[in-house]
């Protein structure tokens, strides 16, 4: 079987053939249904705390443009809200879709946002490294934000102004001096649920911060992801563009959904 992927031929329904965590109990993304949600005060505050030269190189993988950065140390951790200790800052991506109307993976009472960003962390005081930390329920937090489509968002800019260099799958572009903070929104109000990679291997071993606010990001910069290649340049076949990555949402099953906010 070739490589998973977002087309019809290889997309989220074909990669239970080879990724059976596709039909766990702990999938995700999920649409998040507000009335179910448990507000619990007992959640802290979500905590950021960025270095922003801990950023180095921006890359198309061939599934989305990722931010990874130098998790050697700790000098980049979130902490608080749902967590236990601190987790290290690994990479960041974006999921869209087709259209503005839809191409983020989580819901929230069913509706779609334009996109979604993902700032990946890995519980660096149980475990050694961020592959080690994937097997592990707790091993992995990612902090998820929706992108709406609006004011064009200057951050977001910085990331776009880069894809000439990364059109195709396999190219990076040095990518320092970037404090992914200032992608967040105004209010860190996030719901939390234990989930998964929305990526093979689906590994169940994400706690899920998802922020209620969205940032903003303009239609002209959404063209610009999804004018990305999932192909390299040396594909034989006419490259095809970047224009849909998201997973469809998965059942929710026996889990509880929690609120920090009232
Ligand atoms: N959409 S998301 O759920 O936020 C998301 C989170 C992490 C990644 C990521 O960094 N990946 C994907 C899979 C994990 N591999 C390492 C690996 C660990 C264990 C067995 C095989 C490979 C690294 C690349 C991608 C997407
Ligand atoms: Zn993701």
């Amino acid at each position: 079987m070739q490589q998973w992927g977002y087309e019809k031929h290889n997309g989220p329904d074909t990669w239970h053939d080879l990724f059976p965590l596709a039909n766990g109990n702990h999938q995700s993304p999920i649409n998040i249904i507000t009335q179910d949600a448990t507000h619990d005060p007992s959640l802290q505050p979500l905590l950021v705390d960025y270095e922003p030269h801990s950023a180095k190189v921006i890359s198309n993988n061939g599934h989305t443009v990722t931010v990874e950065f130098d998790d050697g140390d700790d000098s980049s951790v979130l902490r608080g809200g749902p967590l236990v200790g601190s987790y290290r800052l690994r990479q960041f991506h974006f999921h869209w879709g087709p259209s503005d109307g839809h191409g983020s993976e989580h819901k929230v009472d069913g509706v779609d946002y334009a996109a979604e960003l993902h700032i990946v962390h890995w519980n660096s005081e149980k475990f050694s490294s961020f592959v080690d930390a994937a097997y592990a329920p707790d091993g992995l937090a990612v902090l998820a934000v929706f992108l709406k489509v609006g004011e064009p968002n200057r951050y977001i800019e910085r990331i776009t102004d880069t894809f000439d260099a990364i059109r195709s799958k396999g190219k990076e572009s040095p990518f320092t001096n970037f404090d992914p903070s200032c992608l967040l929104p105004a209010s860190m109000d996030f719901w939390t649920y234990p989930g998964s990679l929305t990526v093979p291997p689906l590994l169940e071993s994400v706690i899920w911060t998802v922020l209620k606010e969205p940032i903003s990001v303009s239609c002209e910069q959404l063209a610009k992801f999804r004018s990305l290649l999932f192909t390299n340049e040396t594909a034989e076949i006419e490259s095809c563009c970047m224009v849909t990555n998201h997973r469809p949402v998965q059942p929710l099953k026996n889990r509880n959904i929690r609120a920090s906010f009232v």
